[in-house]
């Protein structure tokens, strides 16, 4: 079977909390992006084996690390039954990069095996599963516009239409670990919830929809913020840093092809332009 994991971007994120367990206290309002990792699970004749390739873009980690052998191996755990499986995964989506391309891939390895291996787990346990991969990955059980809090798995569906929009995607090649971009941050409890300006038009986003980790990220690497302006001096109407960075997203008039020029070893995408 062949599925195809999608990115995501986060429409704000401001970091809320920092909780007793390491992690933080967060809202977003996360949003699927059609750009995709395609991932391919077999059932091996031999039992008790188990094998992971992958190709195209590189996955920093040792096999074990790898989101989908993880996804494995937990249901594995609970479920011996699981049958041995090859998995093989092609990477279009840039890792470390802000679009949870990562957390996409393990809760669609979660969801392939239940249906491979007929376990009959509900949302809800695929949900628990999920989380116990990545706070980015319920999302993805889910994968519809979601208003966001808690580790970012307390989701209620959110109605956004952005089907008038077309999106820039600029990855200008930079890592920022997720852990250590958390800790450059001083939470703080925003004064309107991205709940409520989620709704407003999205030309009113620029001044209001903030994403906490975007500043400290440029500080570090101006080359985010320039990307960012870039957009915006390309007529993005919203542009804003997806995740911890370092992807940035531009929000344009669909029937507006931008032609936007970048480094060569920078990832561009356009997506839902007429
Ligand atoms: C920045 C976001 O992408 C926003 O959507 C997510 O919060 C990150 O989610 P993720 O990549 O799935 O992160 P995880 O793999 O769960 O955690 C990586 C590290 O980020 C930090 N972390 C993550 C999520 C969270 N709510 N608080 C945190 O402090 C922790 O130090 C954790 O060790
Ligand atoms: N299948 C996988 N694809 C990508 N990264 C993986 C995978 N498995 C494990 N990883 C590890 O997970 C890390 C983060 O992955 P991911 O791409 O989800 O991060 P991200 O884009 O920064 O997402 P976020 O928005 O959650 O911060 C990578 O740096 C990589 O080391």
């Amino acid at each position: 079977m062949v599925v195809f994991p999608n990115a995501k971007i986060n429409l704000g994120l401001r970091i809320t909390e920092k909780r007793n367990d390491g992690y933080h206290e967060l809202e977003t309002c996360f949003y699927p992006l059609p750009v995709f990792d395609a991932l391919e699970i077999i059932r091996l004749p031999a039992v008790g084996s188990f094998r992971f390739n992958s190709s195209g873009l590189d996955i920093a980690g040792e096999l074990q690390d790898n989101l989908c052998v993880k996804a494995y191996s937990i249901l594995k755990a609970d479920f011996p039954g699981l049958p041995p499986v090859s998995v093989f995964l092609q990477k279009a989506i840039p890792s470390g990069a802000g679009l949870g391309g990562g957390s996409a891939d393990a809760s669609f390895t979660l969801k392939l095996l239940n249906q491979l291996g007929g376990l009959n787990l509900s949302v809800q346990q695929l949900l628990d599963y999920s989380l116990r991969l990545g706070s980015d990955c319920p999302f993805f059980i889910i994968n519809k516009p979601c208003y966001a809090t808690g580790r970012g798995e307390v989701l209620e569906p959110v109605a956004i239409d952005l089907s008038a929009f077309g999106f820039v995607v600029i990855n200008p090649g930079i890592h920022v670990p997720t852990g250590q971009a958390f800790s450059w941050l001083t939470p703080a409890k925003p004064k309107e919830s991205i709940r409520d300006l989620i709704h407003l038009p999205v030309e009113k986003w620029k001044d209001v929809l903030i994403n906490d980790f975007e500043k400290s990220v440029v500080t570090r690497h101006p080359e985010v913020g320039q990307v960012k302006d870039l957009l915006y001096r390309s007529g993005a109407v919203y542009a804003s840093m997806s995740g911890s960075g370092s992807t940035v997203y531009g929000l344009f008039p669909n029937d507006h092809y931008p032609v936007i020029s970048v480094p060569e070893h920078y990832l561009i995408r356009y997506i839902g332009f007429k």
